[in-house]
Formats: C-alpha cells, structure tokens, sequence
C-alpha cells in the first residue's frame, strides 16, 4: 500500500490528490459543480452534485496516476465549512445544503443571541453567531420550512455527507462539528443546554468521532464505480481549514497559515481550547487531535477575484491576469477596493455590508482595477493578521495556500502588505494534502501528524517582504480601514433595492 488519497470538497469544486509515502503528489484531478444563488444573499448546493463529482475525481485521478488499485491504502476528506446538509429518517437529503456563504440567517442569529447569553455563548461553542454557521441555519429551516424540519432526522456537514455516502457510515468529526456553533468545543460534545434554549431536539446531531479515526470502508458499489478497492480504509479527515492547517503544517504554538480560495482566511494554531478571544476570530478544535485553531474570514475572497473575471475578462486566465495586474503601480493609480460581495465576516460580522471601489478615475485600466481587487482581498486578510498580532502572537512567516498561492505575484502582495515572509509549498492544494496526511497517519505510517508534515509539507519558495512597498501599503491599508464605517449605512440602504 503505497499510495494515500485526500479529497478536498471545495465550494468550487472537488479536487482529489494522490501521494505517494513521500509526499509527493503523484496525481490530481479537479471537477466543478455549480453554486446556486437564488436571491441576494442565498447560496446553496446540491449535495448529489458532490457525491457524483467525487466519483467522477476518484476515477480520473485514478486513471492520470497510472498507479494500481491496490497501492491504495487509505482515503480522507476535507471540505468546505458550516454547510447544512438535512437528511430524512432514510437518509435521503430533504432540500438543497444551504453553504457557510449563505447570510439570509441574520434574524436566526439575533434570536441565539437574545436567547443565549452571550457569556454562556462564548464559553460553550467559544464563537459568536454568525450567519455562515450551521446552528441559524437549521433555525431557519425550522421557521421558514417546517414541513422538511418535521421531517429531519439529522443534519451533515458537506464533507462528513459525501463520506457517508461512500461508506455507509454516518458520522461528524470534531473540527467540522466545531463550526455548527452547536459543540462544546472544549469538552467535545454537542451542547444540550444551547439545543434545549433553542428547541432543537439533541437527538438531531449526529455521532461525532476524531478527525483521524478509521470509519469503514468503501462501499462495493463505490469501489466499482471509482475503480478503488473495496480495501481501501476510509478516515473521518476534517474542515477545509483544519486540514489546510495539517497540510501547511500548523501543528505547532507560531504558526500562521493564509488561505486564498473561495473564501479567505488567516489562521494560527492554539494549544488549548481554554482561551477567550471574545468571538473576535473564529475559536475551532483543530484536525489534530485535542488541539485548537483561530481564524480570521474574509467571505469573498478568491470569489471576488472570479467575480471580477467573470464580469470583466472572462477569456483571461487567472494568471495571466495577475501578471497584468502586477505591472499596476502599488495602490492601483488610486483605486481601493473593498471585497464585501456577500458580506462580510472578519473583522466587521456584517452581513449587509456590500463592496466599494473607491477613488475611480478616467485614466485608469482595466488592469488597476484587477489589481485593486487583489490588493482589496490582501487588505481584508491582513485585517486578521492585525488581530492576530494583537492578540500577542509571534509570526515569523505565514504558509500561503489555495488558488491565490498559484501567482508569485499575488505571494508578494501578501508578503508587503502583511510585512511578513511567506512560504509557498510545493502544491498549493493544502487542504487536500491535509486530507492525505490524515489518511496516511491513520494507515500507519507515520507516528503523529507532525512526523509526517515533517515529510509530507514540501516548502518550494519563500518570498521576503519588500521595505518600500511594505511602508506604502501601511498607508493605504490606513485608507482601506475607513472605508468600511463610511460605506457602512449607506451600502445597507441599498439593500431594499437588490434581488
Ligand atoms: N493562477 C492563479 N493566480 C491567482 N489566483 C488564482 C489563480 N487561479 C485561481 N485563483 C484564485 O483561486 C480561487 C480558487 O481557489 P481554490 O483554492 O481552488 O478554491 P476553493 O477551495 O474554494 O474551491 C479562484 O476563485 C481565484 O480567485
Ligand atoms: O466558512 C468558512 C470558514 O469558516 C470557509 O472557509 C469555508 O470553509 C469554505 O472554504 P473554501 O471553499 O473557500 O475553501
């Protein structure tokens, strides 16, 4: 059993990755689903449309590696975050999984929060309500759907489904359940208190196992279809940023790692689940067991680049727009941009607020405008990575990953605007590789995580701030920051007047 597989289940898509004992990547294969957003502020997925498309992954991934079988040992999983996927007493999926980029749960949130203490809050599920979660969710399914809430026997996260599927076995693991704001993060279970104050019926959460532990095996059906044997041992794995953290070997008190994909997140580890961050960051059991992690959420981060592409220059290749870009002067000719497409999460939970470009002038191209949608999203992030330093952590660097890693250019961004160096590994797919590791700790062969990130993280370039551009960028970012209280209102106004 040479070979391990880690599926990341992304929100653009499904991406499955092949590595060898060694940590090298001996194949991968990447297939999209589509995002289905009804109104303003909606997001939702078809949970058949994973399902079919990591069949569809396994098999190809199987068939680029040109690799047997049987050298499969073990498989993980990684996957998108807070998605609530509602399933009946047979198990059949009752409506559309409503995505952690959904924020129609605005009134859900109020009623957790004037129904729980916020002290009680903080203190069990060690977060504060957010409208991505899952627990306002399934309080609005509860209001506005009852017929299906009647109906549900229990609820899955994106991941934890697509795993069900594949083996039979229903389960949740720890660092995915963490983002439900229905756990009791530091004891591990799913919180009575907070089910009983909101009505919610315990019995609904599912059982809950350790991100590393052995579920089962693949289902005969599966194996046909995917081409795997029916041998290989299928691990819980664990949240997309969880296992990105795994990936980028965050194992460890000083260390930070950026995500640049759909979403955007600045995370750092924790070794206990004891502290009080007063719900500035997101506060999760990590997929390491018994320790912890802090993120910072930008919701549109890499979707607000796509949204860019997509509206201005759909034939481009995202790299090829980065390079244009990059030949824009520091701060675009003028131009800010901020990236609240859907809201927003970190620093300013708000899911009214709406984007801005600021400072728009008639000698300005195409390509400033791209560029100010990076330097946005960069902003945005590094409003973490402000907190982060606040709340007294060393960062010595910060491992990049996602599909914002793929440009050196965008690399350099991060490394001037957070004014530290950043480390690019080898494959840019952190999550996935994560997902790997946990399969590949779990078949043996390594004897912790960190043993084998010692072997599996592969660094390929660090890229050192640059001092001048550091100095401008302070600047600017010191503009950025007011734009948000200034758009604030006025953004929230318009809101009578979208889909
Ligand atoms: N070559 C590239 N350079 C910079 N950014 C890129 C590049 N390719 C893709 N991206 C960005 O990465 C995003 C996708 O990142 P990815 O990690 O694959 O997302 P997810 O895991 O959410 O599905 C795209 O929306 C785009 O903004
Ligand atoms: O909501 C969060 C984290 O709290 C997101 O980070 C999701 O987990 C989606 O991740 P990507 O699709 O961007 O990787």
């Amino acid at each position: 059993m040479d070979h391990v597989i880690g599926v990341d289940l992304g929100t653009s898509a499904v991406k499955a990755l092949l590595v060898d004992r060694n940590g090298n990547v001996k194949g991968e294969w990447t297939e999209t689903y589509p995002l289905y957003q009804p109104q303003s502020g909606y997001s939702e997925q078809n949970p058949e449309d994973w399902v079919e498309k990591t069949i569809v992954a396994l098999r190809k991934l199987l068939e680029v590696s040109h690799v047997s079988p049987d050298s499969v040992g073990g498989l993980s999983f990684s996957g998108q975050m807070h998605g609530l996927v509602l399933l009946d007493k047979e198990r059949n999926v009752l409506r559309n999984a409503i995505l952690w980029n959904d924020t129609r749960t605005t009134e859900e949130c109020r009623e957790i929060e004037e129904k729980v203490e916020k002290e009680a809050l903080l203190s069990i599920t060690k977060n504060r309500a957010l409208e991505g979660f899952t627990l306002p969710k399934l309080l609005w399914v509860k209001k506005h759907e009852p017929h299906l809430y009647e109906r549900a026997y229990t609820f899955l996260l994106p991941k934890d489904y697509v795993r069900f599927r594949l083996t039979g076995h229903i389960a949740m693991e720890y660092s995915d359940a963490a983002g439900t704001l229905l756990l009791d993060v530091k004891n591990k279970t799913w919180s009575q208190p907070i089910c009983d104050v909101l009505g919610i019926d315990v019995q609904l959460c599912p059982p809950l196992v350790e991100s590393t532990v052995y579920v089962g095996t693949l289902l005969p059906e599966i194996a046909e279809e995917t081409g795997l044997s029916t041998n290989v041992k299928v691990f819980a794995g664990g949240a997309d940023n969880a296992c990105g953290a795994v990936g980028a070997g965050i194992l460890s008190e000083g260390r930070m790692m950026c995500s640049i994909g759909t979403s955007g997140v600045v995370l750092a580890y924790e070794q206990t689940g004891e502290k009080d961050f007063a719900g500035k960051v997101h506060y999760f059991n990590h997929a390491k067991p018994n320790a912890y992690y802090i993120m910072g959420v930008t919701l549109a981060a890499g979707y607000s680049f796509d949204w860019w592409k997509r509206m201005f220059m759909e034939n481009v290749p995202f790299a090829d727009i980065v390079k244009r870009a990059y030949e824009s002067p520091i701060g675009a000719n003028g131009l800010l941009f901020t990236p609240y497409l859907v809201g927003e999460r970190t620093p300013y939970a708000d899911a009214d607020i709406r984007a801005s470009f600021i400072g728009i002038d008639s000698s300005q191209t195409k390509w400033d405008f791209a560029r100010a949608v990076m330097e946005g999203i960069t902003f945005s992030l590094n409003e973490s990575v402000e907190i982060m330093k606040a709340s007294g952590k060393t960062v010595e660097s910060v491992v990049s990953i996602g599909g914002g890693a793929k440009s050196r250019e965008w690399l350099q961004l991060q490394a001037d605007i957070f004014a530290i160096p950043v480390e690019k590994l080898k494959n840019e797919q952190g999550p996935g590789l994560g997902a790997a590791m946990i399969a590949a700790y779990g078949c043996g062969w390594f004897d912790s995580l960190e043993q084998c990130s010692d072997v599996f993280k592969q660094v390929e370039l660090v890229v050192e701030p640059q001092k001048e551009a550091v100095a401008r960028y302070q600047e600017l970012f010191a503009i950025y920051r007011e734009i948000y209280p200034q758009t604030k209102e006025m953004t929230k106004k318009l809101k009578a007047f979208r889909n």
